[in-house]
């Protein structure tokens, strides 16, 4: 009787934790961002821009946005640090990757980094949310334009968005992340993931 009302109660009042992966070539923004969401859906101030350096381990974020525990994992985006990623697919819920918007010379890296992603059978059905980031620069290149440089076919069968950001002034990572939760609460992965959970757990 415990077992089921204590089931009934965690059901109705716990709240859904999702864990997603931030992925995106370097100096894309990634840690940068990750910094800005701890400021703007927390009461901890994140790190300003001048005091983040290139990522080569791990940093995690935790917030609550949306009545879910979002858990970010913002991993280095340099070529030799890309290998890692892979080993954090399987968990993820999500995937958020940015990119810099405002670096056109970079466009064709950021492109086929992210079509090795969405190849991979471990992120099958996962959400994707993109971020063309540093719109706060002139000449940045707009969501529009950034879905129509990807042209992927992938991401037309995948859960996906494309959304004009700044890790600076916030500007539009809200809306993403609004789009993001939701996106995680309706899909077929995150079922998959929490029947995986029950069977370890039983
Ligand atoms: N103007 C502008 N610059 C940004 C923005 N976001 C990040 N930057 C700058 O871009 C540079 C790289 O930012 P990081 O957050 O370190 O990039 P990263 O993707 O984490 O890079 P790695 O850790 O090497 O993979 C820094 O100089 C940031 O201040 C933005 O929205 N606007
Ligand atoms: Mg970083």
């Amino acid at each position: 009787m415990f077992s089921l009302l204590y089931g009934l109660w965690k059901y109705l009042f716990s709240k859904a934790e999702f864990h997603v992966l931030i992925l995106g070539i370097d100096k894309a923004g990634k840690t940068t961002l990750l910094e800005k969401l701890k400021t703007l859906y927390s009461d901890f101030e994140g790190l300003p821009p001048d005091r983040i350096v290139p990522t080569v381990g791990l940093n995690i974020g935790r917030i609550e946005a949306y009545k879910s525990k979002l858990i970010f994992w913002d991993l280095g985006g340099q070529l030799g640090l890309r290998t890692i990623w892979e080993k954090y697919f399987e968990e993820a819920h999500a995937v958020l990757y940015v990119i810099d918007a405002a670096n056109q010379a970079r466009f064709e890296d950021a492109k086929s980094a992210l079509e090795k992603v969405l190849r991979h059978e471990e992120l099958k059905g996962a959400p994707i949310l993109i971020f063309a980031n540093k719109q706060d620069v002139e000449d940045a290149s707009s969501a529009e334009e950034i879905s129509r440089y990807l042209d992927l076919k992938e991401l037309n069968e995948q859960l996906s968005m494309v959304q004009g950001v700044s890790a600076h002034d916030g500007t539009g990572i809200k809306e993403g992340i609004m789009w993001l939760v939701d996106a995680m609460k309706t899909s077929k992965r995150t079922e998959l993931l929490r029947q995986r959970v029950d069977a370890v757990v039983r």
